[in-house]
């Protein structure tokens, strides 16, 4: 398996060159040259494997011939060995039609571990042996951060730089990051928002000074790999619900577009979806771009639901490129234009692909609080401000009432433990895994959101290239 440019002039690469690469040297992300897909006995013949045998079998065509059969296994045992629910992600039941997907029971209490326990492995096992030293750049609004940084904390090889935008997480999400003190970890609060964060990331790639004097990779869903094990889930849940015989719908909590794309690629791969429902909070730019073709910019509003609060969704340019017939050219034209207004139009192809398989909504504060008081109070579940933006859009969907519908949990409720205890009137409690979370030491630093602020501050501590 290779991977190609969105905008067409980097280098293809393959799997494990990908994975260090983070972003292409063109400024696109890689994808996959052709999906691989599998067939309805392929997908049948899922059912009742362990979620680390899943895992292995979804992820075999793209890691190519980078890891052997055994390695991947491995790997997988591993990543999902630390989750502490033996389903991994269990599917919990909540009505006739609706499903919560628990994402959360990874080390840090986010859909994040998913991707990054997997990461932290790959990175260590395709830098053994080599003398490289990466220098990773990430940019969190809370929940990337803290399951990068988990993922990585003591690793030989990496040094990890994270910005998250001052006093925008939660308490629990910034101490998840900040009380880590190892040290090749350096958190960074930057004055600014989520958005300024990413796009200093994306300069730091982009800039040549800079990367030509460190090997630098990314954590963010802009790295292949991250979505390549969120897939996974998608087979694991829907399998368990009925497929390859039945179709489902997923509902999903979107900032980065990260979470769905990997939905829009198990049904590439012909997972039988029936739809993908993108639930935005007031920043709703995939919403206005989904339902009207209008893809601009506003500013950030902070919210309830912080980690989705962002307006520039970085892999909406993945589901562009594939929906325009792979054309690099007219993506890096499309992008460049976008880069310097902020506001750009979906072309008519690109449009109509996407309502083939997406619906969007945008749910208020309001119906946000309204939903986890119904899922605490008429279903029993405690669910936080993230998750309770999918389950509102996918409660009001209005599909068939034959299609069963998962809403994605993509963080444990004590994450956001002011939030749900103002909506449902009980504040849930930590796992014992972070109980101690405000007794630790915290340590990060403060800085501009400037180029020259971020990258001086990091030139101070990376390792430079060895030449
Ligand atoms: C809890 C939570 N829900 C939803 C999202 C949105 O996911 P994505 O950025 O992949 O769209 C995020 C951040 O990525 C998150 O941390
Ligand atoms: N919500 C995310 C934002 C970054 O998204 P990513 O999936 O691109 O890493 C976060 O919690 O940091």
């Amino acid at each position: 398996m290779r991977y190609e440019s969105t905008r067409g002039t980097a280098p293809t690469l393959d799997f494990r060159d990908a994975t260090l690469a983070g972003l292409a040297s063109d400024g696109g992300l890689y994808v996959p040259e052709a999906w691989p897909t599998l067939s309805a006995n392929e997908i049948a013949a899922l059912a009742g494997l362990s979620y680390a045998e899943t895992a292995a079998r979804i992820m075999t065509p793209f890691v190519g011939d980078t890891l052997s059969a055994d390695e991947l296994r491995a790997m997988c045992e591993a990543a999902y060995g630390r989750f502490s629910h033996a389903a991994v992600t269990p599917l919990v039941q909540l009505d006739q039609q609706h499903f919560l997907l628990e994402l959360f029971h990874g080390p840090t209490l986010a859909f994040k571990d998913v991707a990054l326990q997997f990461l932290g492995l790959l990175f260590e096992r395709f830098l053994t042996g080599s003398d490289t030293h990466l220098t990773i750049v990430g940019a969190t609004s809370g929940d990337t951060g803290s399951a990068a940084i988990d993922a990585l904390a003591g690793r030989e090889h990496v040094d990890i730089f994270m910005l998250h935008p001052e006093g925008r997480v939660s308490d629990v999400q910034r101490r998840q990051m900040t009380t880590v003190l190892a040290p090749n970890v350096h958190n960074i609060a930057i004055r600014g928002d989520f958005d300024t964060a990413q796009a200093l990331v994306k300069a730091m790639f982009n800039d040549d000074a800079f990367s030509q004097r460190f090997t630098l990779s990314a954590v963010n869903s802009i790295n292949w790999a991250r979505l390549m094990a969120q897939v996974v889930y998608y087979f694991y849940a829907a399998v368990r619900l009925g497929a390859p015989d039945r179709q489902v719908a997923f509902s999903v909590p979107t900032g980065n577009f990260g979470d769905v794309f990997a939905g829009y690629v198990a049904a590439k791969m012909g997972l039988p979806v029936a739809r993908l429902i993108v639930a935005t909070n007031v920043n709703d730019i995939l919403h206005r771009a989904l339902s009207a073709g209008d893809y601009s910019a506003g500013t950030v509003t902070p919210t309830a639901a912080p980690s989705m609060d962002i307006q520039v969704s970085s892999n909406f340019e993945r589901l562009l490129y594939d929906l325009a017939a792979r054309d690099g050219g007219a993506m890096a034209d499309q992008m460049r234009g976008f880069e310097s207004t902020r506001a750009m139009r979906l072309t008519n192809a690109q449009a109509e692909g996407a309502a083939a398989l997406f619906t969007s909504d945008r749910v208020e504060p309001g119906d946000m609080s309204e939903t986890m008081r119904w899922a605490c109070h008429e279903a029993g579940q405690v669910i936080d401000p993230h998750t309770a933006i999918g389950l509102a859009a996918a409660r009001r969907a209005g599909l068939p009432a034959d299609v069963p519908v998962v809403t994605l949990a993509t963080a444990h409720p004590a994450k956001f433990r002011d939030a749900v205890e103002r909506a449902t009137g009980s504040r849930p409690t930590l796992p014992g895994r972070v109980g101690d979370l405000f007794d630790r030491e915290e340590r990060y630093a403060t800085l501009d959101a400037t180029f020259e602020a971020v990258t001086a501050y990091i030139a101070e501590r990376a390792v430079a290239k060895v030449r």
